[in-house]
């Protein structure tokens, strides 16, 4: 359970006798992001700073890897916690490289392994070591001091990482990359990260939990999906905003249960064989795939119709070569339909982009997105309408 943080009905009142954060309990797993989302002055920053001691909870106890913090040395515990700010705080007269090497340089190891420690983790951060290193950060741009300041918090690998607003400062563009690249980071690093943002979509993007702040507490606490499909206030429904179904599309990814399964024809099939395949299934279209099984794309019942028998599925197939890997999200679905102006979307699989499992369509997009707050589960009423796949000639 290596970097498990844990609040013990935690709160902190200033000296003027106010309540910054007011009895919260919480705890993020190893291996998570769990985003600390809320108005300005709600005590997400004083939550954050408990954790490595910059402040001290007036009751209650904070635990890490089930040691209670109050009792460890803040230095010994600042090692284990890497720390990333909105105001990166690089050292202007250091170069690059040397700014990542801050903390090795500091824990005292020599300088030839903290540098080489430094060059691989501005290359993991997206920067070339080469290019990057030797320059002062204000040769850099606002996103690449930000790489840094994300490189330089993991030099020591430390098992915890906390980020206050750390992609703040940069202009909608640069942080969504970065937020990407934080996620593919991330994947590869698994810290225990806890990330204070006011940004509900940056929330919703990075965390596998959200905790929803009102005034010095917790309103909701849950997974992305959950908090915006199912608020658990009236306080988070507002905060999440009218358009939280929107949201959701962006953070529900495309499940194998959730895809339907058209008929499938090949290009060298008969029409005969194709005709008789679709009226078998009722159906008015068909996905067709090459002799390789790859997607090709789609043919029409009444275009097979039309050839009269004769002919080859090839003669009357129409590209329709656009597809999504499993687990990509709803959104990128619902997109790539309207780009192609196309009433479905191929589903292959991941791993081997050559293998058709199936299609989403609008009804079963809509399916996809209650599902994925468990509205069946919950007996929410649906609106019944039947959205029949459109085949577009
Ligand atoms: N050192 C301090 N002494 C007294 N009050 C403080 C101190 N630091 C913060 N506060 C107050 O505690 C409350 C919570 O502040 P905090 O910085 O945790 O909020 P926040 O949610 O991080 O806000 P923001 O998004 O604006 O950074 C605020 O009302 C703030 O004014």
């Amino acid at each position: 359970m290596d970097g498990v943080i844990r609040f013990e009905h935690v709160t902190k009142r200033w000296a003027d006798g106010t309540t910054a954060v007011d009895d919260l309990s919480f705890e993020v797993a190893e291996g998570e992001i769990v985003t600390l989302v809320g108005p300005s002055g709600c005590g997400k920053t004083t939550t954050m700073k408990m954790v490595n001691r910059l402040e001290e909870p007036t009751d209650g106890r904070i635990m890490l890897d089930g040691e209670d913090i109050a009792h460890t040395d803040p230095v010994a515990l600042r090692r284990r916690i890497g720390y990333v700010i909105q105001q990166v705080g690089l050292f202007p007269h250091r170069t690059v490289l040397d700014n990542t090497a801050t903390v090795p340089h500091l824990l005292g190891w020599p300088r030839k392994k903290a540098r080489a420690r430094a060059a691989e983790l501005l290359e993991l951060v997206g920067l070339d070591p080469a290019v990057h290193g030797e320059r002062y950060p204000d040769q850099l741009s606002g996103g690449q001091r930000q790489r840094v300041g994300v490189a330089r918090a993991l030099a020591a690998d430390p098992p915890v990482l906390l980020m206050d607003e750390p992609f703040g400062a940069v202009d909608p563009v640069v942080r969504e990359r970065l937020q990407n690249e934080f996620l593919r980071l991330q994947s590869q690093v698994r810290k225990t990260v806890l990330f204070v943002t006011h940004d509900i979509e940056e929330a919703v993007r990075l965390g596998d939990r959200i905790a929803v702040y009102g005034q010095g507490r917790i309103e909701q606490f849950d997974a992305p999906t959950a908090v915006l499909g199912a608020p658990a206030t009236p306080y988070v429904a507002d905060f999440v905003g009218a358009d939280r179904g929107l949201k959701r599309l962006s953070v529900t990814p495309i499940e194998r249960g959730d895809l339907e399964l058209p008929p499938v024809v090949h290009l060298d099939d008969p029409l005969s064989s194709a005709a008789e395949r679709l009226a078998r299934d009722g159906a008015h279209w068909a996905v067709v795939l090459d002799d390789a099984d790859r997607l090709h794309g789609w043919v029409a019942a009444d275009a097979i119709a039309h050839a009269g028998g004769a002919g080859t599925v090839r003669d009357r197939a129409r590209r329709m070569d656009a597809w999504l890997p499993l687990g990509a999200p709803l959104k990128q679905a619902f997109s790539t339909m309207l780009q192609h102006d196309a009433g479905w979307i191929a589903v292959l699989d991941g791993e081997r982009a050559d293998h058709f499992l199936g299609v989403l369509t609008p009804a079963s997009l809509h399916e996809a997105l209650r599902r994925s707050i468990g509205a069946d589960a919950t007996g929410s009423e649906r609106a019944d309408v039947d959205l029949r796949t459109v085949s577009k000639r």
